[in-house]
């Protein structure tokens, strides 16, 4: 079986790969990292090393990988051949890869060949439509013809990945436990489980809100908050009890909703964020803040993992005032590098934070949820400037 895999990073090597190598694929990577593409096809494999098991080695060898930009034939070439496709390439990235996942498909419904699964494996809220949407931009196909051709499923991901300099070559460095949930129905057969290792549901929503608003939520505004503590690793940031239970306590306000909405039982909920935030703190990791917390533009968008969880709270009548000062940190959030944090404040500087909370974040001036955010970055700011 060969699978075609788009984006050779942390979670595409790390995560995907290693599900797709135990199934019995033989992986394609689609990358433009020319350095990383010509060390896989130098020695066809690389190796993952499992934290908790004093960095076991993992081989995950079968591996080849494609540049997209100066060998496009060859890509569409693999799509046509392929028995699977997935990606984890940043949702961000989804208008980049577009062209060659259309053309590929194109290709294959030309060449009347059978549909294909095109499982897209990133952290955003239903990744399916949004690279369906990205498909049907680029005018290559028309949605019946997408149809005919792909199911494209939407995914929840979860796994602590870190890229690791081992043995003189590029290595992941993998933590033991995971989760790739794949909504079954958008499946070419529902029944059928293309990848061994993942579940496969027809109630996504409730998987992906509480990865997306608890973990990535979670994580992502504690690293906002940690940054203005002056921390730049978040292990240093959880050796402090009190800001461990302030994580703990802004996803037990996320996890508030997900156990109103989806009938999680409460203990449960408790337990998935202790195992989550046990896990950040493994012993030997050294997680950057800026890792975490890049991109907060896409991370403050009204869909994804804050302000959703805001709103939803708010909802149900429950408490978010932990989650406002989370989305408040994050107008804050000021690393060198960070092209969407110096667009952030680029913003801030030229139309004042008041504009700044509705445009990234959809949230209308006068609603208290808008008053807290305005009040928690004013706040922040003050202490900031002594
Ligand atoms: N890192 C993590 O802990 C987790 C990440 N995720 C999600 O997984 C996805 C991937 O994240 P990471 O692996 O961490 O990112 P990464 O930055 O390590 O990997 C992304 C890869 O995509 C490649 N890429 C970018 N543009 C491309 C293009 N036009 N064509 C082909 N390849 C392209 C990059 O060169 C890179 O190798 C994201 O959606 C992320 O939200 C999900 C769970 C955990
Ligand atoms: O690009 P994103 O959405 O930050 O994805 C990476 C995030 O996913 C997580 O691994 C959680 O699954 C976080 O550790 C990490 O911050």
């Amino acid at each position: 079986m060969r699978a075609v895999h788009f984006g050779a990073g942390k979670i595409g090597r790390g995560f995907i790969a290693d599900l797709l190598h135990n199934t019995g694929y033989e992986i394609t990577f689609v990358d433009v990292n020319e350095k990383l593409n010509a060390e896989m096809n130098q020695y066809h494999n690389y190796y993952l090393y499992v934290i908790q098991e004093d960095y076991r080695r993992k081989e995950i060898d079968k591996v080849s990988a494609l540049s997209p930009i100066t060998q496009p034939e060859e890509v569409s070439k693999a799509i046509v051949d392929a028995d699977l496709v997935t990606t984890a390439v940043i949702a961000d990235n989804f208008p980049k890869i577009a062209n060659n996942l259309a053309a590929g498909l194109k290709a294959r419904l030309d060449a009347g060949k059978e549909r294909v699964n095109v499982i897209p494996c990133e952290n955003a809220f239903y990744c399916g439509v949004m690279l369906k949407n990205e498909l049907l931009k680029t005018g290559l196909l028309t949605e019946e013809e997408l149809e005919k051709i792909a199911g494209i499923p939407s995914t929840a991901v979860d796994r602590m990945v870190f890229a690791a300099e081992r043995d003189g070559r590029d290595g992941i460095d993998v933590g033991n436990t995971y989760e790739l949930v794949i909504e079954k129905n958008q499946l070419v057969d529902p029944d059928a489980q293309p990848i061994k290792g993942a579940e496969y549901t027809g109630n996504l929503d409730k998987y992906l809100e509480r990865k997306l608003c608890v973990v990535n939520g979670g994580h992502t505004m504690s690293a906002y908050i940690a940054r203005l503590m002056g921390y730049d690793i978040i292990q240093d940031y959880f050796k402090v009890p009190e800001n461990t239970k302030l994580t703990r306590d802004i996803m037990l306000q996320a996890g508030a909703f997900i156990e109103k909405k989806h009938g999680f039982a409460h203990e449960e909920m408790a337990d998935y964020i202790d195992a989550t935030i046990g896990r950040w703190s493994t012993p030997g990791v050294k997680d950057t803040i800026e890792r975490i917390a890049k991109a907060p533009i896409r991370k403050l968008d009204p869909e994804d993992r804050m302000v959703k969880s805001a709103i939803e709270c708010e909802k149900y009548g429950l408490a978010n005032d932990l989650i406002l000062k989370g989305i408040a940190a994050a107008f804050l959030y000021d690393v060198e590098g960070d092209e969407q944090a110096a667009e952030i404040k680029a913003y801030v500087e030229e139309n004042g934070i008041e504009k700044a909370v509705t445009h990234y974040t959809g949230i209308e001036s006068g609603s208290h949820i808008y008053e807290e955010i305005l009040n928690a970055y004013n706040e922040y700011k003050a202490k900031k400037s002594n």
